[in-house]
């Protein structure tokens, strides 16, 4: 049995390359390179080199090693990207699901576990959020997600197929053992800019809106450690597997944090005071988002490892120094 990690060249995906082969697991990744990078693929897992709307090489390759469940998170992720180009957001992430969610049925693949993102939810009215809440993404991002999360849920009705959707809030930090890590060019995420600027990558950063009713002005958000997060997809893939059914769960922590205190929290831990700049409210912004986790500790027997912004912290800083450190090289 093979799982085939779609887009595990990327941040994620190459963390949950790791978690698998950790677990003693064959993997293939598909990754056509457009924001990750070949050398994240670890040399154990294979490497295809393509896209996930090639149906004729997805299923070539589904057959070839015996696939038997999906991981899939290749697709575009820059909301305000997806704002100007609705188009090319609909097409990655939602009409490329579409075919490879039909090459997994063609091929006989049961289980598909997809990123979908907390921005399925909007600006939610009520903290913490829990799966109930109603579903109105505020950008063509969020609706490329909640279209393909509605693909699975009707392809699980209609045939012997199940799939694990995971909501997941504000991915951070890096592999403990420095294995991989956010490797992304011109990285728009709170952490990898501060970051990127205490390591002297960026000149300064700036703080979008401190007028947000919230505690200090600035917006909140449930910050979860890329490797928790990769531990509830191979918890979700176990489930899957015993034949549990389809499910749809939030990945974060239950708590949130505001700009002003993760920025706090990287000069502490780097020790260094970098420049930081207000500026305006970035378009689309929620206020404050935070996960309800329960159903994710009830359903995957999720036990969080890493629950610690400064643990966060630290690994995502390991992780920019290395980069720093081969850049230099
Ligand atoms: N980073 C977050 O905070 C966050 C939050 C919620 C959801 N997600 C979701 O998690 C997934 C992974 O995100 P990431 O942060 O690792 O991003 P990333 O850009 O690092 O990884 C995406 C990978 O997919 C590949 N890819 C993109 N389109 C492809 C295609 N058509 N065919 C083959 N490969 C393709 C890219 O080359 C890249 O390696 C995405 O689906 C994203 O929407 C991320
Ligand atoms: O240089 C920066 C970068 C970000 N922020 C703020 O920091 C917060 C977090 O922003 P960011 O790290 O970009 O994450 P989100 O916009 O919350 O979106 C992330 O988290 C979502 C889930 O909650 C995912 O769906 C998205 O893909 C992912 O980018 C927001 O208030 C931003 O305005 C700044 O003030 N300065």
């Amino acid at each position: 049995m093979t799982v085939l990690v779609t887009g595990g060249a990327g941040y994620i995906g190459s963390h949950m390359v790791w978690e698998l082969l950790d677990h003693g697991e064959e993997v293939v990744v598909l990754d056509r390179l457009s924001t990750g990078f070949d050398w994240a693929v670890p040399e154990a897992a294979e490497l295809v080199v393509g896209d996930i709307g090639d149906q004729k090489l997805v299923e070539q390759t589904m057959k070839r090693r015996g696939v038997d469940a999906v991981i899939h998170f290749a697709g575009s992720i820059i909301v305000p990207e997806s704002v100007s180009d609705p188009l090319g957001y609909y097409l990655n992430n939602t009409v490329k699901s579409r075919a490879l969610i039909e090459s997994a049925v063609r091929c006989g693949v049961k289980h598909f576990i997809f990123s979908s993102t907390a921005a399925v939810y909007g600006s939610p009215e009520k903290i913490p959020v829990t799966e109930e809440n109603p579903l109105v993404p505020e950008s063509p991002y969020g609706t490329s997600k909640l279209m393909t999360e509605l693909m699975l849920r009707d392809t699980a009705a209609a045939h012997d197929f199940a799939y694990t959707a995971l909501r997941y809030f504000n991915v951070s930090g890096a592999d403990p053992k420095k294995r991989t890590g956010q490797s992304t060019k011109g990285a728009t995420h709170l952490i990898k800019v501060a970051c990127e600027t205490a390591t002297g990558k960026r000149p300064h950063m700036e703080v979008f809106g401190e007028d947000y009713p919230t505690r200090d002005g600035t917006c909140v958000r449930d910050y979860i450690h890329v490797s928790d997060l990769v531990n509830a997809h191979y918890l979700a893939l176990e489930r899957l597997r015993k034949g549990r059914g389809s499910l749809v769960a939030n990945c974060g922590y239950g708590r949130g944090y505001s700009v002003l205190e993760v920025i706090d929290t990287v000069k502490r831990v780097s020790g260094k005071n970098f420049a930081v700049a207000k500026s305006g409210r970035r378009p689309g912004d929620a206020v404050a988002i935070v996960a309800s986790a329960e159903r994710c500790f009830a359903e995957l027997g999720w036990k969080p490892a890493h629950d610690d912004l400064e643990e966060i912290v630290t690994h995502a800083l390991n992780w920019e120094n290395l980069l720093a450190r081969r850049n230099r090289l």
